[in-house]
């Protein structure tokens, strides 16, 4: 059943606080597929940073990064950042691997970390069976440099967030309910 976002009486205790809701995690986490969960359980609309920016390239953010490089990119994430906080309200934003390390996040709404080990990060990405979803994943091309970068984020992961959702075997959808829980349980999203 179609919910219109008015359904979603928000009760924020900050002033001023942005009412989005933001989902962080590394690269195969489960962002995408948890936003889109959740919109279909709020109602509210989902965006997805990554492809907001290739919206604004020629190109690939794989080819982007071949071209103009990784510090190219960061002020991407940081310009949509910006544009997030001047432009966007009651929207849930699914966020890069990387997007964690803007300034300002914790300003844009309520920051919810898809907390995933390795392994289960490897599983979503099929990686084991070798038939990879990590071709596209510029970050993501060599195993080790992988696991590294991911060993190095956790605690920074870990520290941007509002909320942290352990992810194990749930499918995308009771993901989404937990994070629909959290928020109502701390009276942030309507019951
Ligand atoms: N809870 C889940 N259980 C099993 N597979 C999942 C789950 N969540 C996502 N996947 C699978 O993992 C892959 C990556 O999912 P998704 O694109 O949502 O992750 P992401 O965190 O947004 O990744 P990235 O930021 O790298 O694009 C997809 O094939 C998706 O079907
Ligand atoms: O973890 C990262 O730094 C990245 C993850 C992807 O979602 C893309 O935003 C890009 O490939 C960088």
């Amino acid at each position: 059943m179609e919910r219109s976002w008015k359904n979603q009486i928000w009760r924020f205790p900050v002033a001023g606080m942005k009412q989005n809701i933001l989902i962080t995690g590394f690269m195969g986490a489960g962002k995408s597929s948890v936003a889109r969960a959740l919109a279909e359980l709020t109602g509210l609309f989902a965006v997805d940073t990554d492809d907001l920016i290739e919206s604004l390239l020629h190109c690939s953010i794989k080819s982007y990064f071949v071209s103009h490089g990784e510090n190219a990119f960061r002020r991407l994430e940081q310009r949509l950042a910006n544009w997030l906080a001047s432009s966007v309200d009651h929207t849930i934003v699914a966020t890069g691997g990387g997007f964690f390390q803007v300034q300002g996040l914790m300003e844009l709404g309520q920051v919810c970390f898809l907390n995933a080990d390795f392994d289960t990060i490897c599983r979503h990405l099929h990686v084991c069976a070798g038939d990879q979803q990590t071709v596209m994943r510029p970050l993501f091309q060599n195993l080790e440099a992988a696991k590294k970068r991911f060993d190095e984020r956790l605690p920074l992961y870990r520290q941007n967030a509002h909320h942290i959702i352990t992810v194990g075997t749930q499918d995308s959808m009771d993901l989404a309910r937990q994070i629909q829980d959290i928020l109502r349980q701390n009276g942030l999203l309507a019951q």
